[in-house]
């Protein structure tokens, strides 16, 4: 045997080893997860996450690789907290929400707490289109908009891998977009005051229903009007003033784990369990 296969005989036992261990680890996981949802516990914990990153470095002898172990034991992390998700949600988790209530900035942080796919709608539509949502509104008008944005959420609902589904806010003007989404997907309603949201998005242009008349009152207006339509789509409704994005999403977690408690999701929902 060359030195070359010697050592590469030894890299495959590494490689037995390290498969057995991880199957172990996820295995165990999944029973830690078990038994939180009984305890009513936090599935997910950014502080323990912190702590055992750190503690692996002390279990590696050469400090040259320390690093490296650590950066590994990241991803192996990242795997735990997504093999959880898709069997704590087995459905699209989309946010829905007046602008500015938080569905992009939440769903980018959900995507990172429970390692899922996060898809914008409005992104989507801007890259298809190459254009900015503004610059649509412009030249093409709202209800061209509308019309791309009611495909995209239709494809959306169909995929076969769960996502974070942020819609655009005016995604419950038409029913059938509602009607798509809860094929597939629990509707989470991010509600946040006028006074709030202005404060939030008043120094941005981008939007362009407000764009002429960025406003507590014109945001009451419209609001108001949109309030019912939130309220009869939402499966779950979490209120965001006063609360941190990383609340939010905390928040959300819980309730969604409530509605699964509570057996309120699964029969009309669960995807690829
Ligand atoms: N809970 C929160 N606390 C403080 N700021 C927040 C919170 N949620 C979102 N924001 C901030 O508000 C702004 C608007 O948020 P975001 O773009 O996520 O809203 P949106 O619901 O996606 O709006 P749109 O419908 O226009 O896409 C961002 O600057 C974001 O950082
Ligand atoms: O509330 C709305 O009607 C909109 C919200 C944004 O997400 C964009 O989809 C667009 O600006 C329209
Ligand atoms: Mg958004």
């Amino acid at each position: 045997m060359t030195r070359l296969e010697d050592l590469r005989k030894k890299v495959d036992l590494c490689d037995r080893q390290l498969a057995a261990v991880l199957e172990k680890r996820l295995e165990i996981i999944m029973e830690i997860m078990e038994e939180k949802k009984l305890q009513k516990m936090p599935i997910f914990n950014k502080e323990r996450e912190e702590k055992v990153i750190n503690q692996i470095g002390h279990y590696v002898a050469n400090p040259d690789l320390r690093e490296e172990v650590r950066f590994i034991h990241q991803h192996v992390l990242q795997s735990c907290r997504r093999i959880q998700s898709k069997r704590l949600f087995p459905y699209h988790i989309t946010l829905v929400g007046f602008m500015g209530s938080g569905k992009t900035t939440v769903g980018v942080e959900l995507s990172n707490m429970l390692a899922m796919e996060q898809i914008d709608v409005d992104r989507v539509i801007e890259e298809r289109m190459n254009m900015r949502v503004s610059e649509i509104f412009q030249l093409y008008g709202e209800q061209v908009f509308r019309q791309l944005e009611s495909n995209v959420v239709e494809e959306l609902s169909k995929r076969e891998n769960v996502i974070i589904f942020c819609s655009g806010g005016g995604v419950v003007l038409n029913e059938k977009n509602i009607e798509n989404i809860k094929e597939t997907g629990v509707i989470v309603w991010l509600k946040a005051s006028p006074q709030e949201i202005y404060r939030r998005i008043c120094d941005d242009q981008s939007r362009p229903l407000l764009k002429d008349n960025m406003s507590v009152d014109k945001i009451s207006q419209m609001l108001e009007s949109r309030l019912p339509l939130y309220e009869d789509a939402a499966d779950l409704v979490v209120n965001t003033d006063e609360k941190d994005v990383e609340q939010v999403s905390h928040e959300i977690v819980e309730q969604l784990m409530q509605l699964d408690i509570n057996r309120k999701v699964h029969h009309r929902h669960a995807i690829n369990l």
